[in-house]
């Protein structure tokens, strides 16, 4: 059994070594910079854990049996088109944002959706610390393949779970980012600082109505203010992942994440104009920047 890790960045290379580390067959897929290290130097993870790993990394997809996939949400396509000539039996995603499993579905006869709560974090090429033990969700998307990939990252000693609700779990995660990700982006401020400065927490609190409102018209019911709220309280000190992709000049998921409640509220006839004003905002600072 080969398992590959398609993006081979901070969470990938993470996922990547434990399974690697559980004795598990793992291909690495990366490029650029990070490429060269892995090739020449392997892979060093620190934090949580201190070990050196030397890996098997291409800049192209090769054939494997099982697929996980995580690139950031703007590289799915690309990264779909590149596997479609190679063979594998499925894949799973573990990115965040809405709509990477409907590509996936595209292309491939069996996805699995993935929400992960594992943290780590891109120190320099071939560096990845390690900075926190999670949860993660799996759920067949398209075929059946969700126990598969449970069975290797159990194997690797990480807490998953198969879930039926994957799909609430996806818009759910999706609504704690809406609400905190933007807003530590646009104010440059941790995650707590949005609960703590009033003029912030009005928007946080417009956008997460718009959320609310519209998960409630699928069938989800969360309390989206409240939830966030508890996440950016218990992950006051992080720096979100949008304050560090725009502190890196690096372009950002609010697409695939505020866009994604604009595109549902415009099907369902549901305002979400701060979540619109979110997207409007950073897509400005990322295009804006030199
Ligand atoms: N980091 C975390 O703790 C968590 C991340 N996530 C989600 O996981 C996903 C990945 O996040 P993260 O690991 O932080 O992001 P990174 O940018 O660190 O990793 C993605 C990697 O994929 C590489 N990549 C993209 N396209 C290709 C390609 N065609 N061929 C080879 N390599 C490619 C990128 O290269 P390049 O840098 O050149 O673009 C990058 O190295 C995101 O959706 C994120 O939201 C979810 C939970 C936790
Ligand atoms: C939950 C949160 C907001 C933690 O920082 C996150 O997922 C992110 O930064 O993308």
């Amino acid at each position: 059994m080969t398992v590959m890790v398609f993006g081979a960045g901070a969470l990938g290379s993470l996922i990547g070594a434990l399974i690697l580390k559980s004795g598990q067959d793992v291909v690495f897929i990366a490029r650029g910079e990070q490429y060269r290290v892995l090739k020449e130097r392997g892979l060093k993870i620190s934090g949580l854990m201190d070990e050196e790993f030397e890996v098997e990394v291409y800049d192209r997809p090769v054939d494997a049996d099982l697929v996980f996939l995580t690139v950031k949400a703007y590289d799915t396509e690309k990264a779909a088109e590149l596997l479609r000539d190679v063979s594998f039996d499925g894949i799973c995603s573990l990115q965040n944002g809405v709509g990477n499993e409907d590509i996936l579905s595209g292309y491939f006869s069996a996805v699995v959706g993935g929400v992960t709560t594992y943290g780590a974090n891109l120190k320099e090429p071939g560096h990845v610390v390690y900075a926190g033990e999670g949860m993660t969700f799996l759920g067949d998307w398209k075929g059946n393949a969700a126990h598969n990939f449970a069975d290797v990252m159990e194997k690797a000693g990480m807490n998953v779970e198969v879930v039926g609700d994957i799909g609430k779990r996806i818009w759910e995660k999706a609504a704690i980012n809406a609400v905190i990700n933007p807003l530590t982006a646009i104010c440059r401020v941790r995650n707590g600082k949005i609960v703590e400065i009033p003029q912030i927490w009005t928007i946080a609190k417009k956008i997460a109505g718009e959320c609310e409102a519209i998960l409630g018209r699928m069938g989800f019911h969360v309390d989206v203010e409240n939830v966030a709220r508890d996440v950016a309280l218990r992950t006051s000190e992080n720096r979100s992942s949008m304050l560090q992709d725009v502190e890196k000049g690096k372009r950002t998921e609010v697409e695939f994440i505020n866009g994604a409640f604009v595109r549902k509220g415009r099907e369902l006839g549901i305002d979400a104009i701060y979540n619109e004003m979110m997207v409007n905002l950073v897509r400005g600072m990322e295009l804006g920047m030199d």
